[in-house]
């Protein structure tokens, strides 16, 4: 059995306010593409993990992985299993990769393990998981509010719309990001989602400029419709009226910047 985590975007997000818990209001537009991680189970007596992959390296101790932590959450008494990340996502890269990770181990031991729990169930155990971890079980287009778990899904008409990611290999920490927030509510997110904004993005660029050189190369490229920082950064993305300017804009990017992390996929 497996499932596929796929990569999450932010088309807009809108910071409203801090909690005094130090969370902090959004209101944001997730999105989702076709690529991701893969996550595979297999029999055994208790849980265990295995990550393979590109981005494996990158990954520290092995027993607080959200794959592990998703497991335990839904583990019952005497049930294992034997999991295997394949890791493509970039970690820490604002494309809510540990916690596509996690949704996806939910969904997949929820079947493994027959629990017959329905996805509203799975969503509203996934909040205790990460801010992102309920939009990530749908992993459908879906209008975020409160931490970012209260959703809404959404028809935006974008279809399987080719993407482009980028990201410079820079980590960046999404609480040390929204700390940086001044604390002006810069208004909602509007109906029109192009019309809005990813308000972490001028805090991120402060932090990584290379997130500036990453929108540049991204907007100066034919069939570019809008290139924005999705989450907490520092991964970019560019929405494209074909695959073929997808392509030739990811090949025009790898020849400039060789250094850089890209994904040429799809909206899902
Ligand atoms: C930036 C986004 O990715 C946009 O989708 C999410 O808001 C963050 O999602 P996430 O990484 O799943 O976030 P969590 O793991 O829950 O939180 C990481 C840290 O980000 C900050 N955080 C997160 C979400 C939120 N609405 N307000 C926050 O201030 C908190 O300091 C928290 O300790
Ligand atoms: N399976 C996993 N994949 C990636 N990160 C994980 C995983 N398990 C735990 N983590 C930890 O979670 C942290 C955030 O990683 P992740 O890649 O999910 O964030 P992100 O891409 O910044 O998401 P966001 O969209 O919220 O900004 C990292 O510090 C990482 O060590």
């Amino acid at each position: 059995m497996r499932e596929r985590a796929y990569a999450k975007i932010n088309l807009a997000l809108h910071v409203r306010s801090r909690e005094p818990d130090g969370y902090h209001r959004i209101e944001t537009l997730f999105a989702f593409c076709e690529d991701g991680d893969e996550l595979e189970v297999a029999p055994a007596d208790g849980l265990e993990l295995h990550v393979e992959g590109p981005m494996r390296q990158d990954l520290s101790d092995e027993t607080d992985n959200l794959v592990l932590r998703a497991a335990r959450l839904l583990q019952p008494g005497g049930k294992g299993a034997s999991l295997r990340l394949t890791k493509c996502l970039p970690i820490a890269a604002g494309l809510g990769g540990g916690s596509a990770d996690a949704a996806a181990a939910m969904r997949l031991l929820n079947r493994f393990w027959a629990l017959d729990l329905d996805s509203e169930k799975l969503t509203e155990l996934a909040a205790s998981l990460g801010a992102d971890v309920p939009a990530c079980i749908g992993s459908v287009t879906a209008r975020g509010e409160g931490r970012g778990d209260r959703l809404q899904p959404v028809e935006t008409g974008l279809g399987k719309m080719p993407v482009l990611l980028v990201n410079p290999r820079k980590a960046v920490s999404t609480a040390a990001v929204f700390r940086g927030w001044d604390g002006i509510d810069r208004g909602p997110l509007p109906d029109d989602w192009r019309a809005g904004r990813n308000d972490l993005e001028p805090i991120a660029l402060a932090m990584v400029p290379e997130i500036g050189e990453v929108l540049e190369r991204l907007k100066a490229q034919s069939g570019a419709r809008l290139a924005r920082m999705s989450g907490s950064g520092a991964t970019c993305f560019a929405l494209f009226e074909s695959v073929v300017e997808r392509d030739a804009a990811h090949d025009a990017i790898a020849a400039e910047r060789p250094d850089w992390w890209q994904l040429a996929t799809r909206l899902r």
